[in-house]
């Protein structure tokens, strides 16, 4: 995919694959006995056989798959019917040890920091383009273990890994200091090292994304990696992390230890032997990761955290494509998005438009087994989060709002959920404040943009934000205003290798993606020389 965002091959992929995908689910007699509203026959079919087998399921450490030092193991789950995938080796403190000493090994010994960065570049890109030619595989592994729709992760995702990885690889080669000029005769310059052991921790949303979000970076700038993958989907990052070593990669330079966050996860952020930790998960995760790096050895700590991010509808917006990309803010990945819209406010004179409108949009949404074609909306990763859903469901109903259409179950089996949507939706409510991370799209009333823009800010997170106006002076006005890490105008989860991406306030701490990305991964070294009779200062 050329462009990399995922919201325009959402436009050019889904949304039109949708409608065709309507008429064809239509003809199916089983899904208009089970719903008559949604198209949602795959979700009450028996799911379809994954096209992959699961290759890798042990610990990576050293260069070498091992079993955990406990030899225990845990189970992951296809989110579609709740049936064990595979069994897992469940890492803990002590293999958290072993990856730690192999990376520091790879750092201070192996031939990784000894090689030149153009070198390194070249491993990175053999990386990026292996992801690339197991495109199919992978994404067949990632919406079995998440759920996610397999076209999404085929034709949105990998590329997306595989775009940033080679945006990384190019900067190995270009990551330098500077020479400074001195009152006096000195040389001095600051010299950009690589940190050393990085620990890197990722959620169960986009577990390959975030896998290459993180490793990437790291590897470009010379250091070795201990990694802690979700424990509700380890199944990608092994498979990279066995990528990364045929493109040769050193051993220990990637150690990837599968496992529980208070055991492994805990183990990683309190390492005495780990230089910096970046963590990507909940808000309340990232306050007890950064303790315990403080409590530790104060490694740097980057956190990229949860949202409740406000989409901004005002009164000339184009109404059609307001809704279609509301739709899609929230909606997409099941709502398991860290910059889901979350909050989608809305001008009171389109405001019963935009609510007709959004509510149509949700009936028509195509949900059922990711791996069938044209699906928009798999199930939700687990049973823990779809009951947290179904929470929020029930208490956006009791809190009084208006439940436009969905609020239950679809099917029998797995973790699905109707495409919900309320109106008459305020601030006071749990479901506009709290992140749900589940298909629920609520929407609120404004009168003008000074009130929008003080309600949208009135929330501990700042993620992002979405604005759909005509007027240059209103967006430039919102994009100003906004307490958030990103700002899309006329557009949502456009996502490019180089722009950065974080958070404001509890929505994270330092940028991903990107030039800015660099720096979490490097040391500045200043280095001050005494010249002797220069030629020029
Ligand atoms: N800002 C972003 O870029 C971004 C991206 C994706 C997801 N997220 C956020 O992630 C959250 C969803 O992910 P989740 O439910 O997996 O979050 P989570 O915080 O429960 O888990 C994230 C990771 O942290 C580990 N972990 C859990 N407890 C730990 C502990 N005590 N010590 C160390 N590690 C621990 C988990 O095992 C997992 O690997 C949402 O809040 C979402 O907004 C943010």
């Amino acid at each position: 995919m050329a462009s990399q965002k995922i919201s325009s091959f959402l436009s050019r992929t889904l949304v039109s694959s949708s409608i065709r995908s309507l008429s064809q689910h239509g003809r199916t007699s089983h899904c208009r006995r089970v719903v008559s509203r949604y198209s949602t026959a795959a979700a009450t079919e028996d799911p379809i056989t994954p096209p992959v087998s699961v290759k890798y399921t042990q610990l990576l450490i050293g260069g070498k798959f091992v079993d955990s030092a406990s030899g225990k193991k845990f189970k992951t789950y296809d989110p579609r019917t709740g049936n064990v995938i595979a069994e897992v080796a469940e890492g803990d403190a002590e293999d958290i040890n072993r990856a730690v000493a192999a990376a520091r090994k790879a750092f201070d010994e192996g031939p990784w920091p000894k090689m030149t960065a153009y070198e390194r570049s070249k491993i990175l890109f053999k990386f990026a383009d292996l992801l690339e030619q197991h495109t199919d595989e992978i994404a067949a592994l990632e919406t079995w273990d998440n759920g996610k729709p397999y076209e999404q992760a085929a034709k949105a995702e990998l590329p997306m890994c595989v775009r940033l990885m080679r945006y990384y690889a190019g900067w190995a080669d270009k990551i330098h200091g500077l020479t400074v000029p001195a009152d006096g005769p000195y040389q001095m310059q600051t010299l950009h090292e690589p940190i050393g052991v990085a620990g890197q921790i990722i959620p169960w949303n986009f577990p390959i994304l975030m896998f290459v979000w993180k490793v990437a970076p790291a590897l470009a700038c010379g250091n070795t990696i201990v990694l802690k993958s979700a424990e509700q989907t380890p199944l990608t990052a092994i498979y990279a992390a066995k990528l990364l070593q045929e493109a040769g990669l050193p051993d220990g330079v990637i150690n990837v230890v599968s496992g529980y966050g208070p055991t492994a996860g805990g183990a990683l952020a309190s390492h005495m032997d780990v230089d910096k930790l970046a963590f990507t998960g909940s808000t309340v995760t990232g306050k007890l990761v950064l303790e315990m790096a403080s409590k530790s050895n104060l490694k740097p700590v980057t956190l990229e955290l949860g949202g409740k991010s406000p989409f901004i509808v005002c009164k000339d917006a184009d109404i059609d494509k307001a809704v279609e990309l509301a739709h899609f803010a929230l909606f997409f990945n099941q709502g398991q998005c860290c910059c889901a819209g979350s909050r989608t406010y809305v001008h009171e004179s389109i405001y019963d438009e935009f609510v007709e409108k959004a509510k149509a949009r949700a009936m028509k949404r195509v949900v059922g087994d990711p791996f069938r074609k044209d699906i928009e909306q798999g199930p939700q990763i687990d049973s823990e989060q779809f009951e947290k859903v179904m929470q929020y469901i029930r208490s956006g109903i009791e809190s009084g709002a208006k439940l436009e259409t969905g609020g239950e179950k679809l099917g029998s089996k797995g973790y699905y959920i109707q495409p919900t949507v309320f109106s008459n939706v305020n601030e006071d409510m749990l479901i506009a404040q709290d992140e749900i991370f589940g298909p629920v799209q609520s929407i609120l009333k404004f009168k003008d943009i000074q009130e929008v823009a003080r309600r949208a800010n009135n929330t501990h997170y700042g993620l992002a934000a979405g604005v759909f106006t005509q007027d240059i002076d209103t967006a430039n006005y919102l994009a100003r205003a906004l307490k958030v890490g990103t700002v899309w105008v006329n557009c949502y989860d456009v996502f490019d290798a180089a722009i950065p991406f974080g958070g404001y306030k509890m929505s994270g701490q330092g940028r991903e993606k990107g030039i800015y990305c660099l720096m979490n991964y490097l040391q500045v070294k200043s280095v001050v020389t005494p010249l002797k009779d220069p030629a020029w200062l």
